[in-house]
């Protein structure tokens, strides 16, 4: 089931206002390489969400110039080494028929000839062999994906789209004397793979600065390292509520995305051990880090971490090794809330107020103190409930009884 009312760390699902939409200026595109076939692409004026964050497009990678093909179907021409060239467009608006592009910065005096063989002629229908600069490039059947998505597609700006790699040209027929070219424009790979949706949230990592966590199992590498975990935004440290707690390291405006973290594993009551055999020895060592609240001195602390550090995600219980280290703060006190990312199977989490430096980020693990000590065996110390009585948790106890162990969430 998705994260909300049964999350073990149960809390209202994300739901940002419409009024959190990142909108794109209008951008100039520019797509460059070198000869070594490096190639960096880049729109000048930064995108702007609501909150007045601005953030960077991110740079693309290799350029490649089909050196055979003119079909734009065919993928493995597309792909095939060719010339690289530069092209820098002079258009915000690429869908304009009108609109133009001009080939300029060749990193060669000429594309003629190329080590390969590959011509730039090769490239064209007819006979001509070079590109000169100021020829002009159609932009009209570029193909382009959104970049930024917006929640309200009908508000969706053409300005979004971005052209991200140069693929394909073809020659068309010249217009007013003046050759003319299709390009067929590759979206990079990388930058489709650069967004992380959470809820109906979508997250460009090169503009929030953030990486997937433990994305490639452990990052950082020491499992001790994940306990002074700082990423810029928050870090993990000792805290006054108990043990370890994340904190922000400097203000962070309402909506910051503040981590971003792959799943260590997920797993149900049934296949718990066999999942946790599949953990690096590394993994394992960091995943016994992890604070475990063991019912009984014969509970093992294996299965006590995990039901202490579970999050609900579809019938299992995932494990995220920072994500882990929030502690809970009750009646919407809670500074920070969470997102599941399907797709990349990843946690987002993201501050919900204003949250000044050096306060502790709080998530919401359920509804109340009973429930709490129910389920996860401590008595709140938030200060913003009235917290349970000793009585009260003496008469709660009984109900951890053995098989209770995992089904109880
Ligand atoms: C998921 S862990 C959170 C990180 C934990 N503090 C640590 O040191 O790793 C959950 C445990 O943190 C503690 N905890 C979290 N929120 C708390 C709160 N509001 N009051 C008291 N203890 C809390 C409890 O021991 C709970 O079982």
């Amino acid at each position: 089931m998705p994260l909300g009312d049964e999350h073990p760390l149960a809390m209202g699902k994300f739901n940002p206002p419409s009024s959190l939409r990142v909108t794109a200026m209008k951008p100039t595109y520019e797509v460059s390489s070198d000869s070594s076939g490096k190639t960096s692409s880049s729109t000048s004026p930064a995108s702007q969400t609501s909150s007045g964050e601005t953030s960077s497009y991110p740079t693309s990678s290799v350029d490649k110039l089909s050196s055979t093909s003119c079909n734009p179907n065919d993928k493995a021409h597309r792909n095939a080494p060719g010339p690289r060239a530069s092209l820098r467009t002079h258009t915000s608006q690429p869908e304009d028929v009108g609109s133009k592009a001009s080939f300029a910065d060749w990193d060669g005096k000429s594309l003629d000839q190329e080590a390969n063989r590959s011509t730039v002629g090769s490239m064209f229908h007819g006979s001509n062999r070079t590109i000169t600069p100021n020829d002009s490039v159609s932009m009209r059947n570029a193909y382009r994906k959104p970049y930024l998505i917006v929640p309200d597609t009908s508000k969706k700006s053409k300005y979004e789209d971005r052209l991200t790699r140069l693929g394909y040209v073809e020659r068309l027929s010249d217009i007013d004397g003046k050759r003319h070219y299709r390009i067929v424009l590759d979206i990079d790979k990388e930058l489709e793979e650069d967004r992380v949706h959470a809820g109906s949230m979508t997250i460009s990592l090169s503009s929030s600065n953030l990486f997937i966590l433990n994305k490639d199992g452990l990052q950082p590498k020491l499992a001790s390292d994940l306990e002074e975990f700082n990423n810029g935004l928050l870090q993990v440290k000792k805290s006054p509520i108990s043990g370890f707690g994340v904190f922000a390291v400097r203000d962070l405006e309402r909506l910051t995305p503040v981590l971003i973290e792959r799943e260590l594993f997920n797993a149900n009551s049934f296949d718990l051990y066999q999942k946790l055999d599949t953990l690096t020895k590394e993994q394992m060592i960091a995943y016994q880090t992890l604070h475990g609240h063991q019912r009984s001195s014969s509970e093992d602390i294996r299965a006590a971490i995990w039901r202490t550090n579970r999050f609900s995600i579809g019938l299992g219980g995932s494990v995220f090794l920072v994500g882990s280290r929030f502690n809970h703060a009750c009646k919407g006190s809670n500074n920070v809330d969470y997102s599941f990312d399907w797709k990349k199977r990843c946690m987002v989490f993201v501050t919900q107020k204003k949250v000044p430096a050096g306060s502790e980020l709080f998530i919401r693990y359920g509804s109340d103190p009973h429930h709490l000590f129910l389920t996860w065996g401590f008595r709140c110390a938030c200060g913003h409930c009235t917290g349970i009585t000793e009585e009260e948790c003496e008469a709660i106890k009984p109900a951890w009884g053995e098989g209770n162990d995992f089904t109880m969430w």
